[in-house]
This record gives C-alpha cells, structure tokens and sequence, in this order.
C-alpha cells in the first residue's frame, strides 16, 4: 500500500474575504505532486499551513505520520519559495557555512556537486545573481540538507525553459529513492505535465480534484464541433462546454467511450492546461 508523506485532512483556514474550504489531499511518498490553481486561489496558503507558518482553524495536517509543527520538521522539508530569501551581501560559500550549522544534515559535498552541475558561482554576493541563479541557489540549500520532502511555492515560474529543464531532471533523481517527495505549485503546466505523478487543481479555496497525471491525460478529451452536432452529446458525457457563435468545445471525461459513442466527431487529446482552463473557466453543462 502507498504511504504518504503528508496528509491534508478537512483542513480549513478563513481569511476576511478567502476562505480554505475543507481542503483534504496527499502526497505520497516517492511520488511528485503538482498543485494548479489560478492567482488567489489558495495555493500559498496551503503551502503555508503545510509549513506550519499559518495556524489552522479546523482539520488536521500530519507530516511522515506525525503533526507538523515546525519544530518537528525542519531537517524532513526542503522549503523553497518564489523569491530568493537571502541576504544579497552574503555569497553562496557563506550561505552554505550557515546552513551547515543550521541542519544536521546538511552536506557539503551534496552542496559544492550541486553548484558546479547548476553552474551557480560561489563567490559572487547574492545581490549580483541573476534570478535564475538565485533560485537555483534556493533549490540546492533546500536539497543539501537531505530532506525528506520538498516543498516548493512557484519556484520554477521565472526560469527560462534549460534551467527549467535541469531543475526538473533534479526533481525526478530526488524521487528516485521511493522515500522522497515533493509537493510543488507552479503556473508552468507543462512542468506538471512533465514531472509530476500527481496533480490537484484548486479554485476558490476548495479542491477541484486530485488524481494522477497519467490518468487525466488518458482520460480526459475535448470534443470540438459545431452546434447542430452538439446535441447529440448526452450531458452525462461532458464535464462543461464552451460556446462560441457557430462551434462548441465541451471537456469529456471518459475519451475512450466517447470516442465508441460519438464516432463522427473529432475528440482530441486534453492537455492538463486544457482541464484546467475548463474547470476554472467554466461553461456551462
Ligand atoms: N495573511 C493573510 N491575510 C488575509 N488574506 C490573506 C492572507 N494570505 C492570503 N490571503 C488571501 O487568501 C487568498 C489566497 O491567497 P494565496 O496566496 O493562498 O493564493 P495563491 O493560489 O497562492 O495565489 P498566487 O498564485 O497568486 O500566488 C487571496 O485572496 C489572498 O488575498
């Protein structure tokens, strides 16, 4: 049976004009977990309560089977936020002095191989970093304390397609081990599409769905046809559809039977950007 890293369980948070409604999903261990959602959709403070930065207001959130105070926690994650959280006079070698006495876990040699593979120099301060180094620097301090599990808050968004590339083939050697995990929000859903074993969208505060990559993408489809022929579409069959003046795009999530059912229409493959634009955007059903 698949264990899990962390469990969200009924997890609520309200804010004045947000509210985290009841969130509940996993991440299980030695698998990737991409979290979608648009701007202000809640993913932050998800990732904060994770971290155990914002208190909850109801649920409850274990991390490797335990509660996930900080204190508990800190050598187990590897956190990495959108921006770099050091100081811009320090250098990469002072940050890693620090860190290393910070983390008991902290090694060295892990550090100093993943500079030089990343290309990130060690001796200019960190206010003379581009941003692409900055984050590759924030990754490789959060991987260089042997973490358990890595949590990382649209760290990639910024980043050209290479640096995206290498920090992606990072996270796939992470997970290798099948003890690792790593939970990671981004606006990239080609990333997701590329690394992730698991993606959970949410909007508005709830989870819109959590399910495994190969599964939407095998699953899902869109039927794109013109009105006259829409009506032969049982609703049963389509999750919401798009109307423009003369055609009509309708999400489906069961392709393979559409495809038996609707033989005259064209069904074409749902990219994870496709589902997501759907579910937010909506239509009607
Ligand atoms: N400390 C806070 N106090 C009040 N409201 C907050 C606080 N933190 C976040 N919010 C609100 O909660 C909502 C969700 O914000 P959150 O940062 O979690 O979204 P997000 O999905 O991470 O968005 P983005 O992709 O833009 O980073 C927003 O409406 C935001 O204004």
């Amino acid at each position: 049976m698949e264990q899990n890293s962390i469990v969200v369980k009924n997890v609520t948070k309200k804010f004045d004009d947000f509210m985290l409604d009841h969130i509940s999903f996993t991440v299980p261990t030695g698998r990737i977990v991409g979290f979608i959602g648009e701007n202000g959709a809640g993913k932050s403070t998800t990732i904060n309560l994770i971290l155990d930065q914002l208190k909850l207001d109801a649920g409850e959130i274990r991390i490797l089977g335990k509660q996930n105070h900080s204190y508990l926690h800190k050598e187990n994650i590897g956190v990495v936020f959108d921006e770099c959280k050091f100081h811009s006079v320090l250098n990469a070698k002072d940050i890693a002095q620090i860190l290393s006495g910070s983390y008991k876990t902290w090694d060295m040699n892990l550090f100093e191989e993943y500079m030089k593979r990343l290309d990130v120099p060690l001796n200019k301060s960190i206010g003379q970093l581009s941003k692409g180094m900055k984050m590759k620097l924030s990754i490789i301090c959060a991987l260089s304390h042997r973490p358990q599990i890595l949590i990382l808050d649209e760290a990639t968004t910024g980043l050209d397609p290479v640096v995206r590339d290498e920090i992606l083939d990072i996270f796939l050697e992470f997970i290798q081990d099948e003890e690792h995990s790593i939970l990671f929000s981004t606006h990239i859903t080609s990333d997701i599409q590329k690394v992730a074993d698991y993606v959970i969208l949410i909007h508005n505060g709830k989870i819109i769905f959590e399910e495994k990559k190969d599964d939407l993408i095998y699953n899902y489809g869109i039927i794109r046809c013109k009105k006259s022929e829409f009506n032969t579409v049982s609703p049963d069959d389509y999750v919401c559809c798009r109307e423009t003046n003369l055609s009509v795009e309708c999400l489906i999530h069961d392709k393979v039977a559409a495809k038996k059912r609707y033989k005259n229409l064209i069904i074409d493959n749902a990219s994870i950007e496709d589902i997501m634009l759907f579910y937010i955007k909506g239509g009607v059903k």
